[in-house]
């Protein structure tokens, strides 16, 4: 058993090592889209592990919120898709309250973007080719049973994956109709990047009917 307390075994850990990217924000795009994309190609070829999990934050009408990590699956100019059930706890709050909040955070460069905005359901056929594109098993896990509900046991979960399997085998062009292509229409981005000696830079675009503004902001 430790005798430092957790205060200060969290405190000795380091948070960023290593080279960072510098950011220089006056040499940034008029699109914030434009930078995302700069920014996660850059993630990519640096090897950043997950560079396209995200944090999503939504907000029941009641104003409780959640988050859970979930994938980008494309950028468009329109803004960011992920895909999930629209049946799921997410899906419910998002049709109640279309808004949401992503976050990525790319730790080996010390980068993190945070997007805000509205969200709305992509067409019908790019939900289809999301969830065909999905391996056999993340497509049977996905219809196997109610996500998010309580469970009784994993062997009943495991048993009903051999059943949409089956199903899946017998139908391969099965998309369930609860599958939904999701757009993240952003209303602002924000690109924060660490530095050495702790200085951070921040970009914020904001969006309004002229188009994208853009503002630093105080670490
Ligand atoms: C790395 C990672 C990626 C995930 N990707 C997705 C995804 O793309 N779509 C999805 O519906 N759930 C994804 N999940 C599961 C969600 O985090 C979550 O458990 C699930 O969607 C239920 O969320 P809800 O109860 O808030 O609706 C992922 C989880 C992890 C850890």
């Amino acid at each position: 058993m430790t005798e430092t307390s957790w205060r200060d075994n969290l405190r000795a850990l380091p948070v960023f090592t290593g080279d960072l990217p510098t950011f220089d924000t006056d040499a940034t795009p008029a699109s914030p889209i434009a930078l995302l994309e700069e920014w996660l190609s850059g993630a990519i070829s640096a090897n950043v592990a997950q560079p396209h999990a995200m944090t999503l934050a939504t907000a029941a009408v009641d104003g409780s919120p959640s988050a859970r990590t979930l994938l980008l699956k494309d950028i468009t100019d329109e803004g960011l898709w992920f895909a999930s059930l629209d049946s799921s706890p997410k899906g419910r709050e998002l049709a109640a309250n279309p808004k949401a909040a992503l976050a990525l955070y790319w730790r080996e460069q010390g980068r993190q973007v945070r997007v805000v905005g509205s969200i709305e359901k992509g067409p019908r056929e790019v939900s289809e080719k999301d969830f065909l594109a999905r391996k056999p098993g993340a497509r049977a896990a996905a219809i196997a049973g109610p996500e998010s509900e309580v469970l009784s046991s994993q062997q009943k979960f495991l048993d009903r994956v051999e059943e949409a399997k089956a199903i899946l085998e017998f139908r391969p062009d099965f998309v369930p109709d609860e599958w939904t292509a999701y757009l993240v229409r952003p209303e602002s981005i924000e690109f924060w990047q660490a530095a050495r000696e702790r200085d951070q830079v921040r970009l914020r675009y904001s969006r309004d009917e002229s188009g994208w503004s853009k503002s630093l902001l105080w670490p």
